[in-house]
């Protein structure tokens, strides 16, 4: 069947979120007993969506970064699609907030930072995320964001206003021209989104909110909203610079990371750079799998090098991760 090969090298656990064509599973890589997350999508049930989720995939591979959930593997079969993707063990920073009712203000400026880390690494690279919101933002461990696009909005073939109609859950966070359905640059639309992100980090609430979504749209539209009293002059300033309702007024990805709110605490600037392109090979990583499959260093690192997001592109990802939060991971030695 079509889950032959997947639960083959994986075994699949709970579901996690459904939203639109795709599903989500957590899983545990049974060779290095890794957890990842499962994202599975019908060929039938996409149509000719289907393409969308070729540009998704193409965007994964380009995107690797510190701040944004890793693709490790693409598997394909007749009628589905699964992308092996990384698990996030602190879930949705939606559930986080909801949970603390609002974040106080270094906490709120911590994860902000992270944030505007990955969405300036997605600009550089000439994408746009578009659908920027609390569910897609999950924690890792450690008090660390990793940011997702679970609703297939990157890089939407339409405009975002049929993005909009189509995506489940409100529009909250889309920026005033893209409700009135006017043509829009990406990277600012994502620049409004993140404001009102920042905004429900710091009050718990949104600052544009109706049940009736054309009440909604003008609340947007008119760009006018409460500041409760514990917000700090730096913080009512920023916001004011990025709920700009005219994107030409609008604070640039520029000038936010050099704000001097998100520096206070900090003393530098946001580092948006990649820590882990795929250019430079992890060389412990490449030893250790070398050693695995009784290969030369050489040659492992050419397979690698190929990145044909295989059971290869995965095994590299699980290590190197380990790398980063000090955990050595062994391969088991083949018996
Ligand atoms: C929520 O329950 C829990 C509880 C405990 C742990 C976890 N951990 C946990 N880890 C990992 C995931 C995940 C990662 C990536 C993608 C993805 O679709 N990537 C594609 C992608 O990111 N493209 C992209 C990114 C940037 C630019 C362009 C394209 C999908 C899912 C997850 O999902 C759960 C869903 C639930 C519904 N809301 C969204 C998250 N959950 C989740």
């Amino acid at each position: 069947s079509d889950y032959d090969e997947v639960t083959q090298r994986y075994r699949l656990q709970e579901t996690v979120g459904s939203g639109g064509f795709a599903k989500v599973k957590l899983a545990t890589h049974i060779l290095t007993g890794e957890k990842v997350a499962i994202k599975i999508m019908d060929k039938r049930a996409l149509g000719d969506d289907l393409p969308r989720v070729q540009t998704e995939i193409k965007a994964m591979k380009e995107l690797v970064h510190q701040h944004i959930c890793t693709l490790y593997e693409v598997i394909e079969t007749s009628n589905k699609i699964f992308m092996v993707l990384e698990y996030c063990p602190g879930g949705e920073l939606f559930d986080y907030i909801v949970a603390k009712d609002r974040l106080k203000e270094d906490e709120a400026r911590m994860f902000f930072r992270q944030i505007v880390s990955a969405v300036a690494y997605i600009h550089h690279k000439g994408y746009a995320h578009r659908d920027l919101k609390p569910e897609n933002l999950l924690l890792d461990e450690d008090q660390s964001l990793k940011l997702i696009d679970f609703g297939l909005a990157a890089k939407p073939k339409g405009g975002m206003k049929e993005q909009l109609e189509t995506c489940c859950g409100s529009p909250a966070y889309a920026a005033p021209e893209l409700v009135s359905g006017k043509t829009y640059i990406g990277s600012e639309a994502d620049i409004w989104s993140m404001g009102v992100l920042l905004y429900a980090l710091l009050c718990g609430f949104l600052p544009f909110d109706d049940e009736n979504v054309a009440h909604l749209y003008k609340k947007i539209q008119k760009g006018e909203y409460e500041e409760p009293r514990w917000l700090t002059p730096g913080s009512r300033q920023l916001l004011k610079q990025m709920l700009q309702v005219n994107p030409k007024k609008r604070i640039t990805m520029k000038e936010l990371l050099k704000n001097p709110w998100l520096l206070q605490g900090f003393d530098v600037p946001i580092d948006w750079e990649s820590k882990c392109e795929k250019e430079q090979l992890n060389a412990d990583c490449v030893t250790e799998m070398a050693v695995f499959n009784n290969v030369s260093r050489k040659e492992m690192a050419s397979k690698i090098k190929k990145w044909e997001y295989d059971e290869t592109t995965t095994i590299y990802f699980l290590l190197l991760a380990n790398k980063y939060n000090g955990r050595t991971l062994r391969l088991p030695l083949r018996t």
